[in-house]
C-alpha cells in the first residue's frame, strides 16, 4: 500500500466522520440524549455547568427569564435536528453520556483502521489529542467504555469548542498548539473529515489529512489541497 509520511510532534484527532461513524454520534448518542435533556435540566438545576448551558440556550435563542425547561429543550431538540454544534448543547449531551458510558448503556464503536492504527502510533511515542465539538467530557467517557476496551490512555489532551474554540477557526489550533506546550505549528498533524476544520488548522500552519471515509457526509467533498485518505491505514505517523 501507498502511505503518505509524516514526521511529526503531535497527532491530533476530530471524532465524527473522522474515527467514529456519522451515525453513532448522530443516531447512537444523539437518541441517547434527545429523551434525557429534559429530565437532566429539571433534576440538575444547581449543576453550574447545567445552569450555564440553559441559561447560554435562553440567550442564545432570546427566550425569557421565564422559559420552561420544555421551551429550552425545544431550542435542543431544533438545533439537534439542524445539526448544529452549539456549546451548550454539547455540555448538556456531554453530561447524559457520561452517565450513559458510566452505567453501561453505551459503548463507542470505531472504523475498524482506527483503534489498531492509534494504539501503534501511541507505541510508537506519537503524543494523540482529540479536538471534537463533543465535550471534554462527553470525550473522556466515549473512549473509556469501547468495543476495543478503555482507550482513555491513548490520548495526552483534549480539546472542545469550550478550551480551544469553533472547529473552523485558525485561532482555535493556535490555541490547541499553545495548550499541547508550543510545539511548532508544522509539528502537528490535524485529521478530519470537515475541509473548513482542515482549512483552518492548515491556516494555523498544521499539517492536514483529509477522510474521506465511504458513506460519510463529505465523503465526495472538494478537500482541495489538503492530503486526502480513505482511512489512517494509508497515513503513516512518526515521532519527529
Ligand atoms: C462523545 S463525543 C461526541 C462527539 C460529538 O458530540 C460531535 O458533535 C462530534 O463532532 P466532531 O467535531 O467530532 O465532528
Ligand atoms: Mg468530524
Amino acid at each position: 500500500m501507498n502511505r503518505d509520511k509524516f514526521t511529526v510532534d503531535w497527532v491530533v484527532l476530530d471524532i465524527e466522520g473522522t474515527i467514529m461513524p456519522t451515525s453513532g454520534v448522530h443516531v447512537v448518542l444523539y437518541d441517547y440524549a434527545r429523551p434525557r435533556l429534559g429530565p437532566w435540566i429539571d433534576a440538575n438545576p444547581d449543576d453550574p455547568v447545567v445552569a450555564a448551558a440553559v441559561a447560554e440556550v435562553r440567550a442564545d435563542a432570546g427566550l425569557p427569564e421565564s422559559a420552561s425547561t420544555a421551551d429550552v429543550v425545544a431550542v435542543l431538540h431544533g438545533w439537534m435536528d439542524a445539526d448544529r454544534k452549539a456549546t451548550p448543547l454539547k455540555s448538556l449531551q456531554g453530561l447524559i453520556w457520561q452517565h450513559g458510558y458510566a452505567h453501561g448503556d453505551l459503548v463507542s464503536e470505531y472504523f475498524p483502521d482506527v483503534v489498531p492504527r492509534l494504539r501503534e502510533w501511541h507505541a510508537a511515542g506519537v503524543p494523540l489529542a482529540i479536538f471534537s465539538s463533543g465535550s471534554v467530557a462527553g470525550q473522556i467517557a466515549s473512549f473509556s467504555s469501547t468495543t476495543e476496551g478503555d482507550l482513555t490512555g491513548l490520548f495526552r489532551h483534549h480539546f472542545d469548542t469550550v478550551n480551544a474554540g469553533p472547529k473552523r477557526e485558525a485561532a482555535s489550533y493556535a490555541a490547541i498548539a499553545e495548550g499541547l506546550g508550543g510545539p511548532a505549528p508544522d509539528r502537528i498533524l490535524f485529521f478530519s473529515d470537515v475541509p473548513a476544520e482542515l482549512d483552518a488548522a492548515a491556516e494555523a500552519g498544521w499539517h492536514t489529512v483529509g477522510l474521506a471515509r465511504a458513506g460519510e457526509p463529505y465523503a465526495d467533498a472538494d478537500f482541495g489541497s489538503h492530503t486526502v485518505v480513505g482511512s489512517l491505514a494509508e497515513v503513516e505517523v512518526a515521532r519527529a
